[in-house]
């Protein structure tokens, strides 16, 4: 995409960066922080944080946004024309950001320089002068997906959430310092509205805790305190590594990829924490079997969709399909990895039933060795369905939410 002349305002580059990132997600099928890297090169850390945020408001909004800019309109604007782009950043930031309308027209405009510049200009001065809807909105087909499969109130529950960026969720290796700012909805965790700069929290640099959606804390708690060599078979970048390191496991954290595992081995570093780092293809892993298998499975990641909301668009009936294929043959590699008698904790951060409930059936029929222990109660968080953690959007409605995940327990016969 041709970058505009951006010398004109200094907010425009940013928005720009904003355009471009849609862009590449939206057509590319790119995630935001893959478009970030691309996007944003050359841009200051606040502005390229900026596009990074209204990048994101878009998403959230994207249906309720079409539906104000289709009203407003007297001819039909494409579904992929620039102008509706502009559109959509420009109402976006009104809403989710606060920016005030002169800032917004005047870095939305150069945008369309040499193109519908009158008509986006009529557009928006038009709806400034309106109110505007302030939720946030799910993709029709996600949607439909979810109510058919959940039920109104989850869908209705996913929305409100998608409305704010979320809290900030942190794990701890130890015991929580009485001092610590936040709330603890589960031993070893605290929430922080607000959090700004983490760094700047207190133990940062000691590394006493990391980032980790309480959702995602809970598969490494189902695995059992007396199993000693625990395989954790897809660990980056790290979080459940460390909470297992941090629970006293003797870890080997194996992960495919290079470049997340060196952010495994710097949240490792970080934290103290320690465990064996193998880079490498769980099919092809070869050891004795371990006490206890962790698979935090690759996903179509669709219970991510508050901090990625990204994912709505990307994790489509295809890609759903395709992942609950390489879940499958990554739970069979598994089999003669976990001891007799020992664990396989399988988890994935999805709202897709073929990459929990159904996958995790189909498992039990064609490994009829193993057998699901139902996982506890623990906070608020209990067990549902055949006795797994199905956390949907309603969980933890009143202090924030968290991400849709699944995590079951399976025992090896012994
Ligand atoms: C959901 S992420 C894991 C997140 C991690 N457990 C954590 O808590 O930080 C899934 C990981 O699986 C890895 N992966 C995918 N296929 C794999 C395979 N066949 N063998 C090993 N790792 C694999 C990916 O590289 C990715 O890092």
């Amino acid at each position: 995409m041709p970058r505009p002349s951006e010398d004109q305002n200094p907010g425009v580059p940013a928005r720009a960066a904003a355009l471009r990132m849609l862009d590449a997600v939206l057509r590319r099928d790119e995630t935001l922080d893959q478009a970030a890297r691309h996007s944003t090169k050359g841009l200051s850390p606040s502005d390229a944080g900026l596009a990074l945020a209204i990048a994101g408001e878009v998403l959230r909004r994207l249906p309720l946004l079409d539906l104000t800019i289709d009203r407003a309109m007297r001819l039909p604007l494409a579904e992929d024309a620039k102008a509706r782009m502009v559109l959509r950043m420009a109402l976006a930031q009104r809403i989710g950001l606060d920016t005030p309308p002169h800032a917004i027209l005047a870095t939305a405009l150069p945008l369309v320089e040499g193109g519908p510049r009158r008509l986006v200009h009529g557009v928006l001065s038009n709806l400034f002068k309106r109110d505007l809807p302030q939720g946030a909105a799910l993709p029709e087909t996600v949607a439909k997906r979810w109510e058919d499969t959940w039920g109104g109130a989850e869908v209705k529950a996913a929305e409100k959430l998608l409305a704010h960026r979320p809290p900030l969720d942190l794990s701890f290796a130890g015991v929580v310092p009485d001092d610590f700012p936040g709330t603890s909805l589960l031993p070893g965790h605290r929430r922080l509205e607000d959090a700004g700069d983490v760094t700047a929290l207190p133990g940062f640099a000691e590394g006493g805790w990391w980032v980790q959606d309480i959702a995602a804390s809970l598969p490494a708690r189902l695995v059992p305190s007396d199993a000693a060599r625990v395989l954790d078979a897809c660990a980056a970048p790290g979080g459940k590594t460390m909470q297992l390191a941090a629970a006293g496991h003797q870890v080997t954290a194996l992960d495919r990829n290079r470049s997340r595992l060196g952010r495994l081995r710097d949240n490792l570093e970080r934290t103290g924490l320690q465990a064996e780092v193998v880079e490498g293809m769980l099919e092809d892993h070869r050891a004795e079997p371990y006490d206890a298998v962790l698979i935090d499975a690759p996903c179509s990641s669709s219970g991510t969709y508050r901090r990625h909301p990204e994912v709505l668009y990307r994790a489509r009936p295809r890609v759903i399909a395709d992942m609950a294929d390489v879940q499958a043959r990554l739970l069979d590699a598994a089999v003669p990895l976990v001891r007799d008698g020992g664990s396989l904790v399988y988890a994935t951060c999805s709202l897709e039933p073929e990459e929990g409930e159904l996958q995790v059936r189909s498992f039990l029929k064609r490994h009829s060795e193993f057998m699901l222990r139902p996982v506890p109660t623990i906070g608020d968080f209990g067990p549902s369905g055949d006795g797994w953690w199905r956390i949907l959007p309603t969980a933890l409605k009143n202090v924030g939410g968290c991400d849709g995940f699944f995590a079951c327990h399976l025992v090896k016969r012994g």
